[in-house]
């Protein structure tokens, strides 16, 4: 039906540079751009980034928490946006961090992956904290629907450090057995915080895409990502939320501009 997820993000990388926008629809963000905290403030917002970079980032990433937290009405914008995203023909990638025992997992691939679903996106965020085995049917899930997968490891936030530096090493080990033989990139990625001070584990065997969040306002700059990425850094996907979101009049020149300035530290 489509190409593998790792052959389309590699296609929209090269074409329109490495750079992942966020919708992060807050609540503060709806208030600094005057918006009702409600389903239609929601949605308003959500068009407005649509329409600002819809046709020049690879990647865009809505927050499901955002629309979670309007209950069902949330959901139904969260639907149209994904619509809306496909239209524009950027990928799709949901941060939903889902993460469960395997018959419960099969419920969450089959609401983000399965093809038929209303909530069908290219790639999801998921946790392998009940073990990456527990992903397995999910990751079968993807590649038989085309789609990817971004499995956290090494997050961005700082509470993160301790108890994922003892893990991340199997999580890096599982994700590239999974990606084996597959080219030009496999269709498990992991979750990398540009925030990170170092790289405690090689990247070199991955063979996947790093999803990199935490440029702007978390404190990652685009330099931080050649000095963490090195070797791989052609397989890294920078990612941006409120940095890029503050103002609705400048959300497309401020994504132009991370993603220019991403591609320069990327390429160096
Ligand atoms: O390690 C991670 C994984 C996911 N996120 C999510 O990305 C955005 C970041 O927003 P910014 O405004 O660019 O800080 C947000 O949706 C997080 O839930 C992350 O930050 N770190």
């Amino acid at each position: 039906m489509y190409e593998p997820f790792g052959t389309r993000l590699r296609a929209r990388l090269d074409k329109y540079g490495p750079l992942c926008v966020g919708i992060d629809p807050s609540p503060e963000l709806l208030e600094a751009w005057g918006l009702d905290d409600s389903p239609a403030g929601l949605e308003r917002f959500c068009r407005t980034v649509v329409d600002a970079v819809g046709d020049v980032a690879a990647v865009v990433k809505p927050q499901s928490a955002f629309f979670e937290r309007w209950g069902s009405r949330g959901i139904a914008v969260l639907e149209e946006i994904i619509a809306d995203l496909r239209d524009a023909g950027t990928l799709v990638l949901l941060d939903a961090k889902r993460g469960d025992i395997d018959s419960t997992m099969a419920a969450y691939a089959e609401a983000y992956l399965d093809h038929g679903s209303p909530l069908a996106v290219d790639a999801v965020t998921l946790s392998p904290y009940l073990g990456f085995g527990s992903l397995e049917g999910a990751i079968t899930s993807a590649i038989a629907n085309d789609a990817g997968v971004f499995v956290l490891a090494r997050t961005s936030n700082p509470e993160a450090a301790t108890l994922q530096s003892k893990v991340a090493g199997q999580i890096f080990d599982g994700v590239a057995a999974a990606n084996a033989g597959r080219a030009p990139l496999g269709p498990v990625g992991v979750v990398v915080g540009a925030t990170l001070p170092s790289l405690d584990h090689s990247l070199d065997h991955l063979n996947g895409p790093i999803l990199a969040p935490g440029l702007g306002a978390q404190g990652a700059s685009p330099a931080d990502l050649a000095r963490l990425f090195g070797r791989v850094r052609h397989a890294v996907v920078p990612s941006v939320s409120r940095a890029v979101l503050a103002d609705p009049e400048k959300i497309r020149d401020l994504t132009l501009r991370y993603r220019d300035d991403c591609a320069h530290h990327l390429s160096v």
